[in-house]
């Protein structure tokens, strides 16, 4: 089986309204999946579910050939889900070094932290690599441009050994030198890692996307690479007030 994580017909009602309405999704191993839609169309919620942060009411999510049904936050994340918020979790006071030491020391048994305190273990010093972060790394984290803040993030994560990457926004508020580093950088994480990005960023998605899928009133509208969403009708209508080209790109 192939599949890293598999959605079916999942559900999530609010107080009677219906934020996730029968999603099914499966994204392959392997895979840089972007996720858009609207605002409001369920993607922060779906990306919840699969966390564990909210419970489905209805359907069922299966990673890594595993239910994730009635299992806690940090038991979902032990398996190999990590994923980034739209708000920061760094700490500001400490340098990038110890953000990443941190992240990583969250996963380990006990015995390996007195081992690591000697150096810098392998997962940290791959991370730093990945992320280019390595000249930085003795630097405070408060004094990072917003751009190299998300990429310590993606690198905290990384520590962590995820085998899924949930990313929500990522580019958001980044200068165009950022983003064009971030999807170096995602293009590079997913060589080895899932990865399932939320974003609205259009120009961005038609650089870097290879499969998109569009959510719209918590269903997925349609499925497709960025050519095959951005030439259908349905898209354009849900992006209603722009033009096509300004939904998706050209
Ligand atoms: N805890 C909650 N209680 C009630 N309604 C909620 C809750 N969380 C989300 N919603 C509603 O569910 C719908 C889907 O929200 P969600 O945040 O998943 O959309 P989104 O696609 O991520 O939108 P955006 O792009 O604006 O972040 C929205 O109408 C939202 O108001």
């Amino acid at each position: 089986m192939n599949a890293m994580i598999e959605v079916r017909d999942l559900s999530v009602v609010f107080d009677g309204f219906r934020a996730i309405d029968g999603i099914d999704l499966t994204v392959e191993r392997g895979e840089l999946r972007f996720l858009i839609g609207p605002n409001g169309a369920g993607k922060t919620t779906l990306i919840d579910v699969i966390t564990g942060l909210t419970r489905p009411t209805t359907g069922e999510v299966v990673f890594d050939g595993r239910s994730l049904t009635g299992l806690r936050e940090h038991r979902i994340v032990r398996l190999g889900v990590g994923r980034t918020f739209q708000t920061s979790v760094v700490f500001e006071e400490l340098t990038v070094l110890e953000n990443l030491d941190l992240a990583a020391s969250f996963r380990q048994p006990l015995w390996s932290l007195a081992r690591r305190r000697r150096g810098v273990s392998d997962a940290v010093a791959e991370a730093l690599e990945t992320t280019e972060l390595g000249p930085l790394a003795d630097r405070p984290a408060g004094v990072l441009s917003h751009g190299q803040r998300q990429w310590l993030e993606i690198g905290m994560l990384l520590t962590q050994g995820p085998k899924l990457l949930l990313l929500d926004e990522p580019v958001a508020g980044m200068s165009k030198d950022e983003r064009e580093r971030t999807g170096e950088l995602l293009t590079s994480v997913a060589r080895d890692h899932t990865v399932i990005v939320i974003e609205h960023d259009m120009e961005f998605l038609r650089r870097y996307a290879s499969q998109v899928t569009v959510l719209h009133e918590g269903r997925v509208l349609i499925e497709g690479s960025v050519e095959a969403i951005r030439d259908d009708p349905r898209v354009q209508e849900v992006y209603l007030g722009r033009k096509p080209s300004d939904a998706v790109g050209t």
